[in-house]
């Protein structure tokens, strides 16, 4: 069963995260991102192959794409806040 993360972890699991321009939002236990992209094909290419790991590890992501530029909102609904599986997934959308 998932859970929330402990203080320790999020210094833990946040921390890199924090280096590649994740943040936490405000106001929520979520973290925070906005990608930019060359054009909105670009964009959303890269929305598609992360709707695949998204839909493989039952993870998904709060996100709004305009034109070239997706903000992308991650928390874990489920328990209310950040949990590994926020971490998990946005490890693999800095590296799509
Ligand atoms: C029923 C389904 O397994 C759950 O609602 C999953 C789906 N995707 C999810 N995504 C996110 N971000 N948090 C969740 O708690 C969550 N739960």
């Amino acid at each position: 069963m998932t859970e929330k993360l402990s203080d320790t972890g999020r210094d833990t699991m946040l921390a890199p995260l924090y280096a590649t321009g994740w943040t936490l939002c405000e106001g929520e236990d979520a973290i925070c991102k906005t990608y930019e992209f060359a054009d909105f094909i670009e964009a959303f290419s890269w929305m598609t192959r992360a709707a695949f790991w998204a839909e493989k590890w039952n993870h998904h992501p709060d996100w709004r794409n305009v034109y070239k530029t997706v903000e992308v909102k991650l928390t874990t609904h489920d328990v209310g806040g950040l949990s590994s599986l926020d971490a998990k997934l946005a490890r693999k959308l800095d590296a799509l």
